[in-house]
């Protein structure tokens, strides 16, 4: 049996929230499209990391022209985007093998920012219990729309990636689809397999709103100011 890690990256959906004639996946942040530094994050984490892209297949032509025009060169296999996430994450899923052993992980190509720290717990985690999700507290108040607050003690955001060993993650995406199934721990939780919490990072946005494009490129300009700062120091 072969032993590899792999991460699908999905960037299938249409981005309607955002409102924008160019898919969300590939606007600019900071000057890069938004996809290209989700991936070179992970080849960043590991050079040996079998990527897999979920695109639609309409977008694989622009795709191609971007990587041309970025000088885009990054090792990746490509699959087709599907009607819904879990439909993309299962025409990704096809491409690792059945008797791999290793971990997947599942991410939205519209998260730039998981940290190396983040990737790395993911997959230790999911090594050792067999599925991990990365999440962050919430603060502000959490309020019932039908009246009362509840304790947002007992409550965690979820980010990606989402990691599981792969003969879990096959056979949790052999299940139907039902309206539950909003990331990837839900369709393995679903199997009755509990799922492993571990420390995410805060920075790690999903790209969803311009709101959070700007939020985006704060975040990269903040971090190339404190880059400098630090060089200035030495
Ligand atoms: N059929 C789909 C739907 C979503 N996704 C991916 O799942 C991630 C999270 O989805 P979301 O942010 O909701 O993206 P969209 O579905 O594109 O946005 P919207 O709901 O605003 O249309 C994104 O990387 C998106 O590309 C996907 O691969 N295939
Ligand atoms: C998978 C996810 O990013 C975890 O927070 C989220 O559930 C995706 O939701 P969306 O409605 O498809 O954006």
């Amino acid at each position: 049996m072969k032993s590899s890690d792999y991460i699908i990256i999905v960037a299938g959906g249409k981005g309607l929230r955002m409102g924008s004639d160019i898919p969300k996946q590939f606007l600019p942040v900071a000057g890069r499209p938004v996809l290209m530094r989700t991936i070179e994050r992970f080849r960043e984490y590991s050079a040996i990391l079998n990527i897999i892209l979920v695109l639609p297949r309409a977008q694989q032509d622009y795709w191609r022209q971007l990587c041309s025009e970025y000088s885009f060169d990054t090792d990746y296999m490509l699959a087709d985007g599907g009607d819904t996430r879990f439909n993309s994450v299962k025409n990704g899923l096809a491409l690792v093998p059945d008797d791999n052993d290793g971990v997947v992980g599942v991410h939205d190509g519209v998260r730039p920012f998981p940290s190396i720290e983040v990737i790395d717990r993911c997959y230790n985690e999911a090594r050792r219990s067999g599925a991990a999700i990365p999440v962050v507290p919430v603060v502000e108040t959490l309020r019932h729309t039908t009246g009362g607050t509840v304790p947002r003690g007992d409550y965690r955001l979820v980010q990606t990636p989402q990691t599981f060993g792969t003969t879990l993650l096959k056979r949790a995406y052999r299940q139907d689809y039902t309206d539950g199934f909003t990331d990837d721990a839900s369709v393995v939780e679903n199997l009755g397999h509990p799922i492993t919490l571990v420390d995410g990072n805060r920075e790690n946005i999903k790209i969803t709103t311009p709101f959070d494009l700007a939020v985006a490129d704060s975040i990269l300009s903040a971090d190339k100011n404190s880059k400098q700062h630090s060089a200035g120091k030495k």
